[in-house]
């Protein structure tokens, strides 16, 4: 009998009920400025190629690296930050491999555990990475021990990388004196996941802007407009109006904090459950939450150029 191939060994099945990632988005209205960075997106496998971690909490589709390029140009963004997906652990290679054929137009996000070697680092450093994230969403990860957390951010430090921290609202509070502990440029993944149900004035999402507020390290994406909308309307079937409830949020962050705002996709939007957005009906979002030239030319190009490559401005 012939030994199975690496593909057949490695077959992976999907969660029950995963949405795969939007086939054929229509082209955006809103034209990105030249050099507009997608600072939020992942790449999945291909499992055959880059297995999925053991310890995941969700099996996806596969999103190869070419297929996230081929977004890109599509959309009309010019560079990405690959942020490590739970479903690949601590994992990095998947990440790692899109950076490196991405011809210099990609940095990334990697997740690392304590017993990380220097030389890792440095490799990774080398390939683009330039952050860490840890991640506090339970239905995500299994928790990570704060003293553990801390000694990597300070490992970190010294390669000039961030941490991006991904939460949900009502988490803020407990984990408030670890954030600002951090020694690092803090990014926040999503806002914080508010309950845009929630009045935007209300002591939920004023607790999150006293946050950015009182600690000028931190800076936020305001994106996943899909995953934290609640009314709608989805972007879908043309819709120029999508997620008109995470507007005042998003729009709130960017002009308060013009100079510490990102925005990404969030391609391949894992475990969404309810449908799946037109990326580029999502891109057309950008302009209701930043409504001005210079705005949009902060959010899409001179923040992520700052953080990811400083050294080309
Ligand atoms: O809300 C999520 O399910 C989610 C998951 C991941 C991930 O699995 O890495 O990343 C995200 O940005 C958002």
């Amino acid at each position: 009998m012939n030994a199975p191939t690496p593909r057949e060994t490695m077959a992976f099945t999907k969660t029950p009920g995963w949405l795969d990632w939007y086939c054929g988005p229509a082209k955006p209205r809103f034209k990105l400025p030249a050099g507009a960075v997608d600072a939020h997106c992942h790449v999945f496998g291909p499992g055959a190629e880059f297995p999925y971690a053991p310890e995941r909490k969700y099996t996806p589709c596969d999103a190869s690296k070419a297929q996230l390029y081929a977004l890109r140009d599509h959309l009309g963004f010019a560079r990405n930050v690959v942020v490590q997906a739970t479903c690949h652990g601590a994992d990095n290679r998947a990440m790692l491999d899109a950076l490196v054929h991405s011809g210099g137009q990609a940095r990334g996000v990697a997740t690392v555990r304590r017993s990380v070697g220097d030389a890792e680092l440095q490799a990774m450093h080398d390939a683009g990475v330039r952050g860490v994230r840890f991640n506090f969403v339970k239905r995500l990860v299994d928790f990570t021990p704060k003293d553990e957390l801390l000694e990597i951010a300070g490992r970190i430090a010294k390669w000039g990388w961030h941490v991006v921290i991904y939460f949900e609202a009502v988490d803020l509070p407990e984990l408030w004196d670890f954030f600002t502990a951090l020694p690092t440029t803090v990014v926040v993944d999503h806002m914080g996941r508010p309950d845009v149900s929630k009045p935007v004035d209300g002591p939920e999402f004023e607790l999150f802007l006293k946050f950015m507020r009182d600690n000028p390290n931190v800076w936020s994406k305001v994106s996943c407009p899909e995953r934290l909308s609640v009314t709608g309307p989805k972007a879908l079937n043309g819709e120029q109006g999508a997620y008109a409830d995470v507007v005042p949020f998003a729009r709130r962050v960017v002009e308060e904090f013009s100079d510490r705002v990102l925005w990404g996709t969030d391609w391949p939007h894992p475990n969404l459950k309810d449908h799946m957005p037109d990326d580029g009906l999502l891109v057309d979002f950008i302009p209701h939450i930043a409504p001005t030239a210079e705005l949009q030319h902060k959010l899409l190009v001179s923040n992520p150029m700052r953080l990811y490559w400083p050294e080309e401005i």
